[in-house]
């Protein structure tokens, strides 16, 4: 939690503010919906009005949650300047409230900054639950209908065979070629537009740096006017009110960006069908501005791909022995004389096992998103009230033990049953983890991002070798994978760059011989 970035002066302002409105984080005696004055469920004792504010570190906050969940129990509270917070930690929690109970438990928190400045309450990912959410959320699912998702699927192939050509020839860049990959991905599905480079594209690097700024304005603390929400009303000019000209610009800045996005598409629709294009001419009931923030914030998407994607490329520098067996595999299956394709999945159950460990270990958003309760609620005794906000703990889910026995290892083959095949669990029918969150708000991209990393590794695996570097003693840096080496503050949780040398295998380089790489941005 940020809340280092909030001076001393305002905790105490906020502080003394959440005293004079009477901000209650205890469950209100008389509630005719907990009559038996059932308590919020348990969590550390803390000081008076800011509750456990100071136990919460600025950085890997998902760690101490996780510690107070071993403590505590598997649903926990805690109170943060009198904002109460439960955080669900197991599995099975989670789901009896977010899938079970989803008609409770389908809002969000506000979010001044990030819902109502810089997304002009088009974000459908924080917009409150109610009429523009299904309205937002009915329009992606007619885009990412299965029909539409195996149309996506050359894109997806051609663009990881990009990655592999364009990485051969500058391999020490690889962060930038993920990150190609990963925003080309979305920008051909959802535009229509073809990324030629990282540097040279109009659009990839403006988009993230659009999610870094949204991810940054979700990070509790971040904003005072996520505590005060009055503050939204003061003028820019106001003394101290910085922040609100900073953020007038952002959203200037991505209005301006996904206009002219949604431009692009209305003018490569005629070659090249998109999610955007078809939207424009069926409409969905939506108007350009909404269908404009509806592709921005997919567009932001690219971050949690190249998050994922490069946690895969880390394990298999930190388990080699994991990449040996996923390109024996590949190599069994898909033979030497051809790129892998989605057809080969149902017969490489070893490398969709390990992609699965990919998304269970080093979760790339360890808090999901937070959702918030609409109704008061009883749960195995406890009292949760509405306007609650609820937050999943992915985190400390992806390491229940009763799920997933030693959580530590990296170990694909939890994935797998004793022949060897996919295997899934009681919770999760079919991901077996629950990197894409729950219920009503369940990541709708979820397939697509499977599909686009799972090919992403399948094609890595079959053409290079990702290797230790040497140190200048020749001894192998063995890369460290500790959860403090993954990035901290927004949503999206990234690795720290890492040492990884990477070459070619044998008998690939004809292959990447006939890769074109997109020569131009109008390409
Ligand atoms: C590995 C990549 C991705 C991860 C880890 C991820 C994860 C998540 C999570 C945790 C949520 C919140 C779920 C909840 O509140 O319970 C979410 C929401 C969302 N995701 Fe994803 N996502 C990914 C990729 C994508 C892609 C590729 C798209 C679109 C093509 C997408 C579109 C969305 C949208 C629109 C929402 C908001 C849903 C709502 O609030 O109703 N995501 N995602």
């Amino acid at each position: 939690m940020s809340i280092s970035s909030i001076s001393e002066l305002k905790v105490i302002l906020v502080a003394l503010l959440g005293s004079l409105v009477g901000v209650g984080f205890y469950v209100s005696r008389g509630n005719p919906n907990n009559p038996k004055n059932l308590p919020l469920p348990p969590g550390p004792p803390g000081l008076p009005i800011i509750g456990n504010l100071l136990q919460v570190p600025a950085e890997h906050y998902w760690l101490k949650f996780d510690e107070w969940i071993q403590e505590y129990g598997p649903i926990i509270s805690v109170n943060l300047f009198g904002k109460r917070i439960v955080i669900l930690g197991t599995p099975k929690v989670a789901a009896d409230l977010f899938d079970r109970r989803s008609a409770i438990y389908s809002d969000r928190p506000r979010w001044v900054m990030a819902n109502d400045i810089l997304a002009r309450g088009m974000h459908v990912g924080v917009v409150g639950y109610g009429d523009t959410h299904r309205r937002f959320r009915r329009a992606i699912h007619a885009g990412l209908q299965p029909k539409a998702l195996t149309s996506y699927h050359s894109i997806e192939e051609q663009n990881s065979r990009i990655f592999l050509k364009e990485v051969s020839s500058r391999p020490k860049d690889f962060r930038n070629s993920v990150k190609r990959y990963t925003a080309s991905v979305i920008m051909a599905t959802m535009y229509g537009h073809k990324v030629s480079t990282f540097e040279a594209d109009p659009y990839v690097k403006r988009i993230f740096a659009s999610a870094a700024r949204f991810a940054g304005s979700l990070a509790p603390g971040a904003f005072l006017v996520d505590i005060i929400p009055a503050l939204k009303y003061i003028p820019s000019w106001f003394p101290g009110a910085k922040w609100k000209r900073g953020s007038a610009e952002w959203a200037k800045e991505d209005y301006t960006l996904f206009m002219e996005m949604l431009e692009a598409a209305r003018t490569n629709g005629s070659k090249q069908s998109s999610f955007i294009s078809e939207g424009l001419s069926n409409a969905y009931g939506l108007t350009d501005e909404e269908l404009a923030y509806i592709g921005g914030t997919i567009s932001q998407t690219p971050d949690t791909l190249m998050s994922v994607s490069s946690g895969f490329l880390l394990a298999m520098v930190r388990w080699p022995e994991v990449q040996k067996r996923a390109q024996i595999e590949i190599d069994r299956i898909v033979g030497r004389r051809r790129f892998p394709t989605f057809a080969d999945r149902t017969n490489l159950p070893y490398v969709t096992a390990m992609v699965k460990e990919v998304f269970r270990w080093r979760p790339v958003a360890p808090l999901g998103v937070p959702h918030a309760s609409t109704k008061d609620d009883i749960y195995n005794g406890y009292f949760i009230p509405a306007g609650t906000t609820v937050i999943s703990s992915i985190w400390s889910i992806h390491r229940d033990p009763n799920t997933y026995p030693n959580p530590d290892d990296f170990n694909p083959d939890r994935f797998l049953d004793e022949n060897g095949n996919e295997k899934n669990t009681e919770e999760s029918k079919v991901l077996g983890h629950h990197l894409y969150g729950f219920g009503r708000r369940l990541c709708p991209g979820a397939t697509m991002a499977d599909h686009a990393v799972w090919v992403f590794a399948a094609h890595v695996l079959w053409a290079l070798n990702l290797e230790r570097e040497l140190d200048e003693d020749g001894n192998e840096i063995i890369p460290p994978v500790d959860p403090l080496q993954f990035t901290s503050g927004g949503e999206a949780s990234h690795p720290v760059p890492f040492p990884c040398k990477i070459s070619i295998r044998p008998g690939v380089e004809e292959f990447l011989d006939e890769i074109e790489l997109p020569g131009s941005p109008q390409d």
